[in-house]
């Protein structure tokens, strides 16, 4: 039994041109999506200029949302409004939203995204939700990253669903810096992420729940990465911005 594979682009906080737009869809629009599927994170000012240009079945997935709806919420976007627009997916948890570079946002703790998780699951939606663990804590070992993923895991015990929550496992030490995780350290974290899955959701879920690498993943590594067996594809950050995307989606087909 297959899980079928899950390529991410994230677009982060790009283009800064809205006349770069065109091309970026084209990208996606020119990968292979029979075999994987394929979702786009553009920035929340470009999410409403782009969300309806796909026409191979990628997905768009805003790149955050709230809890509550619509409302007087100041510069947030409401899932509300995205199953409106008839989006279907919704990223939550990136490190970059969590915190965890010292930007000056607000944290965003394991039981917030749990709660937004619900929101999002509740109206329809599904969720990737992204974990990973800082380089202080790689440096200790497996063990202690296992410990890292599974706290954040810990708020999401009972909404993990291989049918409506993908995991994009997202070590924030590999994120725009140019070092991917190692395929055997890539396979080792996602093999201990199921195991935990399989102990306290249950085995079934374990076997179907897609975790997808995020970190440095590019056209170059992706055929690596996508042989391990417990990878189900890719979160693609700065290279997805590349014509090389297609690459990192053929990889995983
Ligand atoms: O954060 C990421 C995707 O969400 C990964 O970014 P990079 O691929 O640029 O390292």
């Amino acid at each position: 039994m297959g899980r079928r594979p899950i390529v991410g682009g994230n677009w982060k906080c790009n283009p800064a041109e809205i006349s770069k737009l065109d091309g970026l869809v084209a990208n996606i629009n020119a990968c292979d999506t029979s075999g994987c599927d394929v979702y786009v994170c553009p920035s929340p000012l470009h999410v409403g200029l782009v969300y309806n240009k796909f026409t191979n079945g990628a997905c768009v997935a805003p790149q955050n949302c709230n809890f509550k709806g619509c409302g007087a919420y100041t510069g947030e976007m409401a899932v509300d409004q995205m199953v409106d627009m008839g989006m279907k997916w919704c990223l939550i948890g990136h490190s970059e939203r969590r915190g965890e570079f010292g930007l000056p946002t607000p944290v965003e703790s394991s039981e917030l995204l749990a709660t937004k998780c619900k929101y999002i699951l509740e109206k329809g939606m599904k969720c990737i939700y992204a974990i990973g663990e800082p380089l202080p804590i790689r440096e200790k070992g497996i063990d202690a990253v296992l410990a890292y993923c599974v706290e954040q895991l810990t708020p999401f015990k009972d909404i993990l669903d291989p049918e409506t929550v993908v995991l994009a496992y997202e070590p924030v030490w590999s994120i725009g810096t140019g070092v991917t995780a190692t395929p055997e350290q890539a396979q080792e974290t996602h093999a201990a992420i199921r195991k935990w899955i399989s102990e306290n959701v249950s085995p079934k879920c374990a076997e179907g729940i897609r975790i997808q690498y995020g970190g440095s993943a590019n056209a170059k590594n992706a055929p690596e990465l996508s042989a391990c067996a417990d990878v189900d594809g890719f979160l693609v950050g700065g290279a997805s911005l590349k014509p090389e995307f297609d690459v990192d989606v053929s990889a995983k087909s």
